[in-house]
């Protein structure tokens, strides 16, 4: 039995999910406005002089983006201070198991994604969970499958009879949109809550046994500290739109299915982009599959990006930007290195970035207008027991425990059964499971010492599968900032975030602080901010 346990060098802020998509509508309108201004990007090698872009944060996003830029023939060099590549991806194999210390699923919600595993060649390595949709929350200390479609949930024990009868009566908030403006949503909903949001739309119940293991699931945050424009913008935005969600999601999808009758029937058949999945191997083959491709040599592993200033009178045929970094050499001598470039996209956590020096010209660019955010801290313990120690195993993708739970004693946020859903990762004999503690339910928590939460996480798994015995395996990862508590004043994230990109010619801002939290998410903001370095770059040239 081994363990260890990994902090991460930097904090990282996550998104609480998708950012407001106000942001959102800004960030393209820039695009547009920017290309609108300019002719079609040409390519940068007709254009004769060679461009160079800084990538900063060698996270799934910062690796997206330098792939793609360097696939239209601009020079990249991504810096990393990490001594390797994957920031928030990070798988790991020993002793005939293989488990993943950060992000552990992803799905293929956003077309960019389908596009990057083609065009990678992984679409084979990928690898998709054995009954992924079983998925439990514990009720009265009992794990019980959460149902998924309306006709089973209204039928099953999750839910009493009067919070379905709240539920069959949602669509009667319906409004027709002509009464609906967002104009006319009153300032009181303006900061609203997810816990306030749901539980006017379905009741007390519905939040403490869908909606708080949902978000703590997906985010580690808990229903009262969240917001809705920040966690849910969707949800918001429909419920503006037409007062019932039921009634506005079913109505947004008929005009969805309407607008897609026109399309050709494509040839690829169409796939299910819901499913979640992993690979052969791990999350870590995305990373290996991208640092493949963006090239050793464009990678600086442990270079941890200090100072960047822009220079309006250089001209110099590398651009106006110039970074310094320290350098872990082969040896342990620090090289403080200095490059210049044409662009710079930064994806490194805003906590890493207020350590950062920025000048524009002469005069520092002072970040004290970048809001201080405080950050949720989470341990995974990866253990694993005999299979005959095992009493009641449960076939899934995984149990979720709500915070109402823990009046039971139960003290974990949720455990995926990681050798269930990849028979692979486990001996034939063996469980693997991947137990999540922390959050911004018990923040103490995540950082006790190993052996407190080693008789956390076995008291757990004994109550609701019945397992005996110690670990046969275990291994202990602890983020220390692993998602920042997007409070109701988040927005302030965000527009600091654009004031930079506003203010400093040349700099973009990607990743998962701004464009949502899932992998998918951080993997279309690192190839959607690509796209608006190109369109920069032909402008400048
Ligand atoms: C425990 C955990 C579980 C998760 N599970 C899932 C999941 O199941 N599904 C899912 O979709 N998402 C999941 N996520 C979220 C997802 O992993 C992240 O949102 C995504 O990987 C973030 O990618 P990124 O490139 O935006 O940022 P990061 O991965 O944080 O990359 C930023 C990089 O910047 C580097 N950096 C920082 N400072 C500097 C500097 N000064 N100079 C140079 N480099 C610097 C960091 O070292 C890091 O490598 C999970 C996250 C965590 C923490
Ligand atoms: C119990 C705690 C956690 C578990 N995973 C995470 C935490 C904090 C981290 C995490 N998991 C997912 C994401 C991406 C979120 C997104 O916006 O897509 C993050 C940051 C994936 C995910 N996990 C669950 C859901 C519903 C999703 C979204 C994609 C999908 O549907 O697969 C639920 C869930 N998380 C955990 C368990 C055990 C579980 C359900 C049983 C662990």
């Amino acid at each position: 039995m081994s363990m260890y346990t990994a902090y991460d060098r930097c904090t990282s802020p996550y998104p609480l999910l998708k950012p407001p998509t106000e942001h959102l509508r800004k960030s393209r309108a820039r695009f547009l406005t920017i290309a609108m201004a300019t002719s079609p990007a040409k390519d940068p090698k007709s254009t004769g002089s060679a461009k160079s872009v800084a990538i900063i944060g060698g996270g799934v996003s910062g690796l997206t983006a330098a792939y793609k830029l360097k696939s239209k023939g601009i020079n990249v060099i991504l810096f990393e201070s990490e001594g390797k590549a994957g920031g928030k991806i990070r798988s790991n194999s020993e002793n005939g198991f293989l488990w993943d210390e950060g992000a552990n699923t992803m799905t293929e919600s956003e077309k960019e994604v389908g596009k990057l595993i083609d065009d990678l060649g992984i679409r084979d390595k990928q690898q998709f969970p054995l009954s992924q949709h079983k998925r439990y929350v514990v009720k009265n200390g009992k794990p019980e499958l959460i149902p998924s479609d309306p006709i089973s949930l209204i039928k099953s024990s999750i839910l009493s009879t009067q919070s379905k009868l709240k539920l069959l009566m949602e669509p009667l908030m319906w409004k027709p949109s002509e009464q609906n403006n967002s104009a006319k949503v009153s300032d009181e909903f303006s900061k609203e809550s997810v816990r306030s949001f749901f539980q006017r739309h379905f009741g007390k119940e519905v939040v403490d046994y869908l909606i708080d293991p949902f978000v703590a699931g997906t985010s580690a945050g808990d229903p009262d500290s969240l917001y809705m424009p920040y966690a849910f913008p969707e949800l918001w935005d429909l419920e503006k739109k037409y007062g019932s969600i039921i009634a506005g999601a079913m109505l947004s999808k008929i005009k969805i299915k309407g607008s897609d009758k026109g399309e050709k029937n494509t040839s690829v058949k169409k796939r299910n982009t819901r499913a979640s999945f992993s690979f052969h191997g791990g999350m870590q083959v995305l990373i290996d599959s991208l640092s493949k491709e963006v090239g050793g040599d464009k990678l600086k592993l442990n270079s941890k990006v200090l100072s960047l200033a822009y220079n309006y009178e250089v001209k110099s045929p590398s651009g106006s930007w110039s970074i310094s970094c320290d350098t872990k050499d082969r040896g342990t001598k620090n090289l403080t290195r200095k490059q210049s470039f044409d662009a710079v996209i930064m994806t490194a956590p805003l906590s890493c970035v207020q350590e950062m020096k920025f000048s524009v010209g002469r005069s520092p660019f002072v970040l004290d207008f970048l809001p201080k955010v405080s950050y949720l801290p989470l341990s995974l313990l990866v253990t694993a027991f005999k299979k005959e120690d095992v009493q009641r195993p449960l076939e899934g993708f995984g149990v979720l425990v709500p915070s109402k739970e823990q009046e039971d004693g139960l003290k974990t946020l949720g455990t995926l059964f990681s050798s269930i859903m990849f028979p692979d990762r486990a001996p034939s004999d063996q469980y693997l499971y991947t137990t999540f503690i922390g959050g911004s339910r018990n923040r103490d928590l995540a950082g006790a010492p190993l052996h407190v939460l080693k008789e956390i996480v076995t008291a757990d798994l004994n109550k609701l599968l019945g397992v005996e015995g110690k670990p046969t395996f275990l291994k202990h990862i602890h983020w220390k900032n692993a998602f920042p508590l997007y409070d109701k004043d988040y927005n302030l994230v965000l527009e600091a975030i654009e004031k930079m990109e506003k203010n400093l010619p040349g700099f973009f801002y990607a990743g998962n602080h701004k464009d949502g939290l899932a992998v998918g998410k951080a993997i279309t903001s690192g190839s959607k901010v690509a796209e608006l370095v190109m369109t920069y770059l032909d402008n400048k040239s």
